[in-house]
């Protein structure tokens, strides 16, 4: 309810948005170690539901093998319940991998608040396809294989990058270079999260 919400209202939200293999989830562990800020990956919690073999999971399953888009509903419920359990301790949030198009932000703000900062993390489609093949061999994901890896980044350029466009239009944007060397990277995130304040 209301009051759960209310606890969130002060803490920063940023968003981390770039595509497959960009190197989100890296770069975020890194943030985690040194702010602080609770780490929520959309995908982390859905994989977490299949894991856990209930017919939603099922269903959510079927269509991340797919590379295609789980209803927004569910992931924004998701991502919701998992700031209210952290609400108390939290300063801080990075939402990863979320909003995967224009309307999934429209819709977090609407029930939940306003991003600070949308963390843009780019890399070039051959070094995303590279790192998620290299990813492939030890990660046990059924997405990252090259046929869902290609409509992965089709679907990223068509829905998810529009997503930047939109919050470039409210000035709370930082790119950071992802092709360099993560602690050079971090080096960038760190700037942008410094800036804050
Ligand atoms: N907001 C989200 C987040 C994830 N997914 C589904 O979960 C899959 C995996 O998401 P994620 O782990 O975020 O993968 P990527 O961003 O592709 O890559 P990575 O894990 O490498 O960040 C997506 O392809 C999609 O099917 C979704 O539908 N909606
Ligand atoms: N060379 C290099 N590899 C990276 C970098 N960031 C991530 N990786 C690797 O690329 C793969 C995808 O990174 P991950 O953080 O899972 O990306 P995500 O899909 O955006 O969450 C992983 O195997 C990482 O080890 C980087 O800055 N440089
Ligand atoms: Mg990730």
């Amino acid at each position: 309810g209301h009051a759960d919400l209310d606890k969130i209202k002060d803490a920063k939200i940023i968003f981390v948005v770039g595509g497959p293999g960009s190197g989100k989830g890296t770069q975020c562990e890194r943030i985690v170690a040194k702010y602080g800020y609770t780490h929520l990956s959309s995908g982390d919690l859905l994989r977490a539901e299949v894991a856990s073999g209930s017919d939603r999971g099922k269903q959510l399953q079927a269509i991340m093998q797919k590379g295609e888009l789980v209803p927004l509903d569910t992931v924004l419920d998701m991502i919701k319940d998992a700031m209210i359990a952290k609400a108390d301790v939290s300063k801080g949030f990075l939402i990863d991998g979320y909003p995967r198009e224009v309307k999934q932000g429209e819709e977090f703000e609407k029930k939940i608040g306003k991003p600070c900062l949308l963390l843009y993390v780019d890399a070039k489609s051959e070094t995303m396809v590279k790192r998620l093949l290299k990813r492939g061999e030890t990660s046990g994901r059924s997405d990252d294989n090259e046929e869902t890896i290609k409509k992965r980044l089709d679907l990223y350029y068509k829905a998810t990058e529009p997503v930047i466009a939109f919050y470039e239009s409210r000035g709370i944007v930082k790119k950071v270079d992802s092709e360099l060397p993560v602690d050079e990277v971090f080096v960038q995130v760190s700037q942008a999260i410094d800036s804050l304040k």
